[in-house]
This record gives structure tokens, C-alpha cells and sequence, in this order.
């Protein structure tokens, strides 16, 4: 028998308003002979068929490097990231092909929207990304959202889909991530490997347990399971759903929406944070740490309150004011995210220090705190 909140959360999935579909990369190539286009075919119906019902979509498609390689007439896929940069242009551009021809059958226009990890964690450029998703979203254009990888080196990409698909989830609030891949959904081992592996129907998103049972990808896919277990914990902070399910699965998009059983599904466990709160939870770029104080810790913890100086045991990292730093506690733990508003030297002179003596040590004092609340999330 399911529970009341099992029940729930496929009913949640079932009235979602807005939705970020992504395709991952095994599941378009068909395992690596190319774009499977008869499958995008398939999958554009369903899309279309939501957005006749009012349902929002917004696609996050994979698959740029895997069709270029083919394009290409490459066998495996190359290490060189100038390599791997001219086969996603190369692919990017089937890709977007493929995506426009499909939905054009059904009379509705795409968009190609390429993002980098910058668009993303720089405020500025975040607000842009939303707006300009927004404003598409609003015409009824179907946005089909690719990490860029011909301008993002190894440091700065995201690397997987996953990761991007959850960060589009919480800059546009959407109600439900919907991840689509070549598996049944989240096994409790991987079933390339362990034939006898189970099918995880429902789960919380933030389920430490989640994260040992995930492994890696197959060939063409990057992050495997790992990172849809992952994105689901990111999806689940702006309040969406994540499921993840199989695209081979026939009418896998609108049976979901119907709030039929199929896939995994990941729950978030709490109500949706603040847009900027938000926004914070999604930085993945930190450029320091602050360890706190076991009172820091508690305060941050349990009411919520602004983070100061006093509280704070030592800096680290070269950061400037405005920019994300990470708090740990002295053992270490991840405590916190912040956006800081004092540089990594004017920290580490008022570190220890109460408010009021901020601007006897540096001669000015920018904030009494040295992250305020509202731009602090707790981890
Ligand atoms: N616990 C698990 N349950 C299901 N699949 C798993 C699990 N652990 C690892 N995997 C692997 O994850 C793969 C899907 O991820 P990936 O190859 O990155 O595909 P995609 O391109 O769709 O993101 C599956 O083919 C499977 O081999
Ligand atoms: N941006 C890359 C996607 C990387 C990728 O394969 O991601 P995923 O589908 O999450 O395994 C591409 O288009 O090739």
C-alpha cells in the first residue's frame, strides 16, 4: 500500500504548472549511433501535448559532444577539451536542428539557450538568464537549454546535464524536475552491473542513503546517477519534485504528468525558500571559508541570524566583498553559504571581533555583519 505522502508527491507532479525536462546524453544518441531523432520525435509530442494544456516546458538537452562525435566519425569520445569543444559545436548544431523541425510540426518555436556556470552564479548575469527564460516561457517558445561547451574550460563546467537541469529549475520556480535517461529510474545498485538491482519508487530528496546507492555513467552520459540524486537535493530547495524516469518508457512525459507511478521520485522535504535564498543554494562557485565558532554554528543553526565577525576563528581563501564563501565548523562541516561583506584581509583582521569594533580596526565599517541573514542559507 503507498502512503498518504507517497500519494502526495505524484499528485504534486500531476498538477505541476512548470516544468524542466532533461534529456541526458545515453538516452539521445541511442547509445552512441547518433541522435536518435525518431525518439526526440516522441519526446517533442509529449511536450507539446503538455503545453496544449497549459503546462510550461522548458527542455535541458544533452547531447551536443555525443552527436558531434558521430558527426564527426569519431569512435570515442576525445579527452582534449578542444576536442571535446569542436564536437559539441559541431552537435550543438544537429541538435538544435532536430529540436526546431520536431516542435515546428506541432506549430511551437524553440529557443536555444546556452549557459555557463558564470550565467549562472554571477548575480547580474543570473537575473538576465531569468528574465530572458522568463520572457520565452511567457511566449509559449520552448527554451532547449545546453551547458555552452565550446567557451567553458574543465574548471569552471558543469559537466553533467543534471546539475544544470536542477539550476533552471530553481531560477524559473518550477514545480518538478523530470530527468530522463536510459534507466527505469534510481535502482539501489546499478543495474549495468547487478541484474538483481531494485527499483527506489519514492524517496526524499535529501536522503543521505540516496547518494551510496547512485553510481556513475555509461559511456556517453557524465555523471550517472550521482548527480541526479545530486540535483534532485538541488531541485528540492526551490521546492520542486524530481523524477527520474526512463525516456524509453512510451508517453513517459504525459503518464507523469497524469500522476502515474513510473520512475523514481524525489520529494522535497521542505516548503520553497525565498527566490534570493534560493539563488544562494545554487552558487557552486565558493572563493572561501569561514570557520565558526560552536556558538556561530548554533545561532546560524537554529535562528536563522546574521553571521558575525565575533563568531568567526579564521579565513581562508582569496574572496571579496559580495563574493560566496563557505562556514564550517572547526571540525570542518559545511554549516553555511553566504555572500560576504567584507574582503578575505578585512576579514581576517576583524575575525573574533565584536560589531562595534569594525571600524576602529579597518577605519570604516561596510555592514555590522559579516554576512547578513538574508544572504546566508544554512546547509
Ligand atoms: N543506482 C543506480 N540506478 C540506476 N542507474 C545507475 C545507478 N548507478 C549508476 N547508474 C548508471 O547511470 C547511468 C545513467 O546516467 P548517465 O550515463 O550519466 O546518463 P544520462 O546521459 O542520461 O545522464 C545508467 O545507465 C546506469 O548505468
Ligand atoms: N553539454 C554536454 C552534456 C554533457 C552530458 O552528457 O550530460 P548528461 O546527459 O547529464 O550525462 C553535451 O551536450 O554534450
Amino acid at each position: 500500500m503507498e502512503s498518504n505522502e507517497q500519494v502526495a508527491g505524484r499528485e504534486a507532479l500531476s498538477g505541476a504548472r512548470r516544468v524542466v525536462v532533461k534529456i541526458g546524453s545515453a538516452l539521445l544518441t541511442n547509445d552512441g549511433r547518433g541522435l536518435d531523432e525518431a525518439a526526440i520525435g516522441g519526446w517533442v509530442d509529449q511536450i507539446a501535448e503538455l503545453h496544449r494544456r497549459g503546462i510550461e516546458v522548458v527542455l535541458v538537452s544533452s547531447g551536443a559532444v555525443a552527436a558531434g562525435m558521430v558527426r564527426l566519425g569519431w569512435q570515442a569520445r576525445p579527452s582534449a577539451v578542444h576536442e571535446l569543444q569542436a564536437a559539441a559545436a559541431v552537435g550543438q548544431n544537429g541538435l538544435t536542428q532536430c529540436y526546431e523541425h520536431h516542435f515546428a510540426r506541432h506549430g511551437l518555436l524553440t529557443a536555444q539557450v546556452l549557459l555557463t556556470h558564470d550565467d549562472l552564479s554571477n548575480r547580474k548575469r543570473y537575473l538576465n538568464a531569468r528574465s530572458a527564460l522568463r520572457t520565452l516561457v511567457g511566449l509559449r517558445v520552448v527554451p532547449v537549454v545546453n551547458e555552452n561547451d565550446t567557451v567553458v574550460t574543465d574548471e569552471i563546467r558543469f559537466g553533467d546535464n543534471d546539475t544544470l537541469g536542477a539550476l533552471v529549475a530553481n531560477l524559473l520556480e518550477a514545480d518538478a524536475l523530470v530527468i530522463l535517461t536510459d534507466q527505469e529510474g534510481l535502482f539501489d545498485a546499478d543495474p549495468r552491473h547487478d541484474p538483481g538491482a531494485r527499483l527506489i519508487h519514492e524517496g526524499r530528496a535529501d536522503d543521505p542513503s540516496l547518494a551510496a546507492v547512485a553510481g556513475g555513467g555509461g559511456a556517453l552520459g557524465r555523471g550517472g546517477m550521482t548527480t541526479k540524486v545530486q540535483a534532485a537535493r538541488l531541485a528540492a530547495r526551490s521546492g520542486a519534485y524530481t523524477a527520474i524516469a526512463s525516456g524509453r518508457q512510451p508517453e513517459v512525459l504525459t503518464r507523469l504528468a497524469a500522476g502515474e507511478r513510473l520512475g523514481t521520485l524525489l520529494r522535497p522535504e521542505e516548503a520553497p525558500m525565498a527566490a534570493r535564498k534560493r539563488w544562494l543554494a545554487g552558487q557552486l562557485q565558493v572563493r572561501g571559508t569561514l570557520t565558526l565558532d560552536a556558538g556561530a554554528v548554533k545561532v546560524l543553526r537554529g535562528s536563522g541570524s546574521s553571521l558575525l565577525a565575533v563568531g568567526v576563528k579564521a579565513v581562508s581563501g582569496h574572496f571579496v566583498r559580495g563574493d560566496m564563501v563557505l562556514c564550517v565548523d572547526e571540525q570542518g562541516h559545511r554549516v553555511a553559504k553566504g555572500l560576504v561583506n567584507y574582503g578575505a584581509e578585512d576579514a581576517a583582521q576583524i575575525l573574533g571581533k565584536p560589531s562595534h569594533q569594525i571600524a576602529a580596526t579597518l577605519g570604516f565599517m561596510e555592514a555590522p555583519e559579516l554576512i547578513h541573514r538574508d544572504n546566508l542559507v544554512v546547509l
